[in-house]
């Protein structure tokens, strides 16, 4: 599992480490030998200008610009402030360093080849103005590789926000682990390529800071993902109840159903007004259709226990059609996954529907897009933070939410979190949301524990997408996954 620090909790391992006994200036040499390694891969003669801040962060571009001395490289460094002003670590790392300390704005960015962003990593705490801006912006208008220490500047590591302004790195060099800020939009994007760098901290400082949020990765769910028994039946992998609109909006219910049925579900089961069956039933052919009479109907369905998950949202209709059906829904003892309309359903009155996912025990997973999400949550739309928003939605209705995105997240209500990076721009496409409620579903039927299966999902979804490339469509997601299966278990 890759675990993401946030700028408290990686100050926190910094912290353990030191404590156990490895003195702060080793990390501190061997962090800016990481970003002078990843330099290097530019070749001698190269023009290096090393911009550095006020705290470690800078403290690290000087050992990098020592490193690259020695090794032959042409370079010029600048200082945001006075040597004279860094403490501890950084003022140790400056006292090694030979050559000239330039004031910042003397730094000739434009003649520079290779630029080594070292102003601010972890301990980034303001919007950046003034001096450092126009650092920030002499060095996205110039022309060279630019590698940033830690985090690029001006990106926040807990959010991947922008402070101010903020480097455009083509890597990025980070130790011990990332931070969601690398993986966060538009983090991810500024960082360019990340490495993550061992400075000497073990792993086993993890047991203390206990962090919550994990990159979205297999490891992370894979051990959770169920596998059919040689000896099974589909009757133990679960049945998946879709709860289909009217007669003009049918396709969205089809693309859940055919993604829960892929993705590994034993049954699935199409409940369709009276006025959808023919359309249905001239699409369908391994989903079984139900006709359902608005809510009583889906109700008396539901009264089957078998059916043990209901996917519902998509293409459900207006709210006079969709309330009084994911009322049903939410009465019942399945697991729901709760999209689009459904949420939409409760624009008028979230606390209705906080209130009844209290009184349920089995899960939901609600899936909003931003403007659903604003819907449901309106105060914690503007929370600068996709993971902060998802955290405290899924602790206030005590769902997993799953906000999406480029950086989609997860989040329980007890607070663990996971983000992907997987996914490639073109799954943003028309229905491409239906076939990830649909996948949440399926492995949902399936058994699997809902964070798992939410986490999962946004993966396999996303490497779907990576499988089929420019040109996808969402009809073919659910059937890309026979080749995404094949791909994990090589
Ligand atoms: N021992 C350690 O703690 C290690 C730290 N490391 C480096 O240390 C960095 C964190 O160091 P720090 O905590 O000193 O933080 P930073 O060096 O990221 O920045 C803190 C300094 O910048 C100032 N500052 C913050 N925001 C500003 C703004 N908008 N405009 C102007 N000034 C601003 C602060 O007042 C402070 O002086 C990491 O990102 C990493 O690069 C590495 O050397 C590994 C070891
Ligand atoms: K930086």
């Amino acid at each position: 599992m890759i675990e993401l620090l946030d700028p408290a909790e990686m100050a926190e391992a910094d912290r353990l480490t030191i404590a156990a006994g490895t003195p702060g200036i080793v990390l501190m040499e061997a962090a800016g030998r990481a970003v002078a390694d990843v330099a290097a891969r530019s070749p001698l003669g190269t023009r290096i200008a090393i911009a550095c801040g006020p705290g470690n962060n800078g403290g690290d571009g000087f050992v990098a610009g020592r490193i690259l001395m020695a090794r032959g490289y042409r370079l010029q460094l600048g200082l945001l402030g006075s040597i004279a002003a860094l403490k501890g670590d950084a003022a140790l790392a400056a006292a090694e360093w030979r050559g000239e300390t330039l004031p910042l704005a003397d730094l000739d960015f434009g003649g520079a080849d290779l630029i080594i962003d070292a102003l601010f990593g972890a301990g980034l705490d303001r919007p950046i103005e003034g001096p450092a801006a126009a650092a920030i912006a002499a060095i996205n208008a110039s022309k060279a590789r630019v590698v940033a220490v830690d985090l690029p500047s001006g990106i926040h590591g807990g959010t991947g926000q922008v402070l101010g302004v903020a480097v455009r790195a083509d890597d990025s060099v980070t130790f011990f682990r990332p931070k969601p800020g690398h993986v966060l939009m538009p983090g991810r994007a500024h960082a360019g390529r990340l490495t993550v760098a061992d400075i000497g901290i073990r792993p086993q400082v993890l047991d203390a800071i206990q962090p919550r949020t994990a990159l979205n990765r297999p490891e992370l769910w894979l051990p959770h993902l169920p596998t059919p028994k040689v000896d099974g039946h589909k009757y133990d992998r679960g049945h998946a109840l879709v709860v289909s609109g009217g007669m003009t909006q049918t396709g969205a219910a089809r693309l859940v159903a055919r993604a829960a049925l892929r993705i590994g579900a034993g049954l699935v089961t199409m409940a369709s007004p009276p006025d959808a069956l023919a359309v249905h039933a001239a699409h369908l052919t391994s989903i079984m259709l139900k006709r359902m009479e608005g809510a009583a109907g889906l109700s008396e369905l539901l009264a089957d226990k078998r059916l043990n998950v209901v996917a519902i949202g998509p293409g459900l209709g207006p709210v006079d059609v969709s309330l009084p059906l994911v009322e049903a829904a939410l009465a019942s003892d399945a697991s729901i996954v709760l999209d689009a309309d459904g949420i939409s359903a409760f624009r008028e009155d979230p606390d209705r529907l906080f209130a009844a996912l209290r009184k349920r025990s089995a899960p939901v997973v609600l899936t909003p897009h931003d403007g659903e999400f604003a819907r449901l949550f309106p105060d914690l739309a503007s929370l600068p933070g996709k993971l902060d928003r998802a955290r405290q939605a899924a602790a206030r209705s005590g769902a997993i939410v799953l906000l999406k995105g480029a950086d989609t997240t997860v989040a329980e209500p007890a607070g663990r979190a996971a983000i992907a990076d997987n996914a490639p721009p073109f799954l943003a496409t028309a229905g491409s949301g239906d076939t990830l409620a649909g996948m949440i579903t399926g492995l949902l039927a399936e058994g699997m524990p809902a964070f798992e299966a939410a986490a999962a999902a946004v993966w396999l979804h996303g490497d779907a997408g990576v499988v089929l490339g420019r040109g996808l469509i969402a009809d073919d997601l659910a059937d890309a996954l026979p080749r995404v299966f094949a791909r994990l278990f090589v």
